[in-house]
């Protein structure tokens, strides 16, 4: 089938289940940017896999329903839409566990270098998690945000996210890459807030490492496995700290010591959870036939009419420059809580973040023209109520 290269906003909305309205109406879904909807597709493949797999199949699952290899066949899947060549993506546990093995991993693959530098607003769980890897470490743990970072000689990794994950910025990580290389460091890229809305291209813009979840953009269902990349020229050296034995070079050897497998599988830890993975195998097929530049350009259009449609004076804090914006726009308001359940009562689902930002995702698939301009009407006239 030929690529559908310039997908207007909602090309694949009847491939999608949206939650329902107080009405019992389509709500306007404007949350992807959390929790993706739901793709008919993913629900058909998690129910074979139960029906048809587990229940039939049983443990011969592993090898003949191809459960062991899915991680990193859905790895390639993934990869493909980062811009990373098959065999540096692998899928499974949260995002969360990911970035801890590779914050760890980059570390080690820098052992006399004493800095560890990372978005001072970056998501919670990737600020918490830099502060234990640095105290694991012995890294000094540095905070800046990431269009001012300055990797120096002493730096061993430079953390950052593609999107900032409140305010929608978009940052620039070929210039983020290209002066920590200059200075020696590796990079972790989290793509969680890019992944599935934007183009990323991994391999040319030489991240070394990055992760990212499959929950929102890509829309694999309330916690599917989160996945890893990981550049080739650094698969034999990598070093992970979660020597689990799916990672091993030979699993089922059950030997003594933990010897690492190939390339990007040394990342797997446990058991996958099959049930999420093929839930998200089915998801992803919405992005088979389409062109992730399209895609983004849709968001955009999306993100332009909304912000067109809202009041002169609105408290937009996502910069309006198409380069700086990710699949996302945030908008001040004084009580974000209460507005965001307001706009849910009226059918339109967001979400606020503290302290008082209302985020409108704008996932193109499934949200269309006349979303983004209700979800700005809607918002008007609370803001017109409120003042
Ligand atoms: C940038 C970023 N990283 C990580 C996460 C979440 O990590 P996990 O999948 O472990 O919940 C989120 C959102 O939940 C996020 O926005
Ligand atoms: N991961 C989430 C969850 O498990 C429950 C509720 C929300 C989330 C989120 O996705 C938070 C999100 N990453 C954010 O950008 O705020």
């Amino acid at each position: 089938m030929p690529s559908n290269s310039s997908p207007e906003p909602g090309f694949a909305r009847a491939r999608f289940v949206l939650p329902r309205a107080p009405d019992g109406s389509d709500a306007v879904y404007l949350a992807g940017n959390s929790l993706g909807a739901q793709p008919h597709a993913a629900r058909e493949a998690l129910l074979s896999a139960v029906d048809e797999q587990w229940a039939r199949v049983g443990v011969a699952g592993w090898e003949a329903c191809g459960w062991w290899a899915t991680p990193q066949r859905l790895g390639d899947r993934v990869g493909a839409l980062v811009g990373a060549a098959p065999g540096q993506v692998v899928v499974g546990d949260s995002t969360s566990v990911q970035l801890f093995g590779l914050l760890i991993a980059a570390a080690r693959l820098r052992p006399d270098r004493h800095v560890l530098l990372s978005d001072a607003g970056h998501f919670p769980t990737d600020r918490y998690l830099a502060t234990s890897v640095a105290r694991l470490t012995g890294l000094t743990l540095r905070t800046t945000s990431p269009d001012a970072m300055a990797p120096d000689a002493d730096t061993a990794v430079v953390a950052v996210p593609a999107v900032d994950f409140r305010t929608g910025e978009r940052w620039d990580l070929a210039t983020i890459v290209d002066r920590a290389h200059e200075a020696g460091a590796v990079v972790v890229a989290d793509l969680s807030h890019a992944v599935g809305v934007m183009p990323v291209d991994l391999d040319a813009l030489g991240v070394d490492l990055a992760v990212g979840c499959t929950y929102k953009y890509l829309n694999g269902g309330p916690g599917a496995p989160a996945f890893a990349y990981v550049a080739t020229r650094h698969h034999e050296v990598l070093d992970p700290p979660l020597t689990g034995w799916t990672g091993h070079a030979d699993p089922f050897g059950m030997t003594e010591a933990w010897t690492p497998a190939p390339g990007v599988g040394r990342l797997r830890v446990g058991t996958p959870p099959m049930l999420s993975m093929l839930a998200l195998d089915g998801a992803l097929g919405v992005f088979d036939d389409v062109d992730l530049a399209g895609v983004r350009a849709a968001s955009l259009a999306l993100g332009d009419a909304f912000l067109e449609a809202l009041p002169a004076g609105t408290d937009v804090v996502t910069p309006r420059e198409h380069e700086r914006r990710g699949g996302h726009v945030a908008v001040r308001v004084r009580d974000a809580d209460g507005m965001c359940a307001a706009l849910a009562r009226r059918g339109v689902v967001v979400d606020a973040r503290p302290p008082d930002l209302l985020r409108f995702g704008f996932a193109a698939p499934y949200v269309t023209l006349d979303d983004a301009r209700t979800a700005a009407g809607e918002l008007a006239a609370l803001l017109w109520s409120a003042s």
